[in-house]
């Protein structure tokens, strides 16, 4: 695993150079879930491809900007499904961005995730990596990782994340969100995953939800790329995560692209989901 996360390390170091310094314009490709890709997209994806080559343990590779798994190494035992630039329309308007991946071994059900690691691209560059715990490391400027501190969430947090287009929301789930204001929970979202769940993470806690819609009704964000690694983040932090009624990591996709509703948080505010989507 340790070699996994020097890659991780490496890919980071290299993708946040390219954010800084690259063209941020798009690209003329659309990938398999229909989003015009830009060139960092396919940059940060072939970075992140190389440096897992050159780790003998990864089997294979699948990514959200692939269309199909690669196979890397016959005898490795780990497969690793990531998200290599997350938040990727907010480069334009210099939001931070982030890469997600999910170490998955005996393929990608959220069961069988063994690790899951995200790299946050912000006025600074953290890594976060969920195995037993939850530990943050911060780039120095030698582009070496300093642990942090180790992320703990609170029973109940403060902050509210609600995803999607509110015009196609749910009256129940409407609902939902306008109880958590009233109250007194606080409008947090960017529209970055990355930055949006590591907010919560790092304030002690609250919700972020991306439900069901009448636009999208499987939901936008992707299983083995975003929710699952991030769901085993919030596992092991002490909050939990559902697609409305049942655990994240109990789900299985079957498509690599597959989406899902999904509801991350702290375990006051996932009883509170629990009881509107019963
Ligand atoms: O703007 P919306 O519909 O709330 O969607 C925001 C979500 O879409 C995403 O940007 C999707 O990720 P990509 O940039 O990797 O496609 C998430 O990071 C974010 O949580
Ligand atoms: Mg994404
Ligand atoms: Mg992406």
């Amino acid at each position: 695993m340790t070699e996994i996360y020097e890659a991780i390390k490496r890919s980071a170091k290299r993708i946040k150079e390219a954010i800084e310094f690259d063209d941020t314009g798009y690209s003329e490709n659309i990938n398999a879930t229909g989003d015009t890709q830009l060139k960092l997209d396919i940059k940060s994806d072939q970075i992140i491809e190389e440096e897992f080559a050159k780790v003998a343990s990864i089997k294979e590779i699948i990514s959200e900007e692939k269309e199909e798994k690669t196979s890397l190494h016959v005898n490795g035992i780990y497969d690793v499904g990531y998200d290599p630039l997350d938040g990727s329309s907010l480069i334009d308007v210099n939001l931070s961005v982030g890469s997600i991946f999910g170490i998955y071994e005996g393929g990608y059900a959220g069961a069988n995730l063994k690790a899951a690691v995200y790299v946050v691209y912000g006025p600074r560059v953290e890594l976060v990596i969920a195995e037993k715990d939850v530990k943050m490391y911060r780039m120095n400027k030698n582009g070496e990782f300093v642990f942090i501190k180790t992320i703990e969430l609170k029973e109940k947090g403060k902050l509210n994340a609600p995803g999607s287009t509110q015009q196609c929301w749910e009256p129940k789930h409407k609902a939902l969100i306008d109880a958590i204001f009233a109250d007194g929970y606080r409008l947090r979202y960017s529209g970055g995953m990355v930055p949006d769940l590591h907010q919560i993470l790092l304030k002690g806690g609250g919700l972020f939800s991306y439900p069901a819609t009448s636009d999208v009704p499987k939901g936008k964000l992707r299983m083995i790329f975003e929710v699952f690694p991030f769901a085993f983040v919030y596992e092991k932090a002490g909050g939990e995560a559902i697609d409305g009624k049942q655990r994240i990591l109990e789900l299985s996709p079957s498509h690599p692209h597959d989406t899902t509703p999904c509801f991350f948080g702290s375990k006051v505010e996932i009883e509170r989901v629990k009881q509107c989507y019963a």
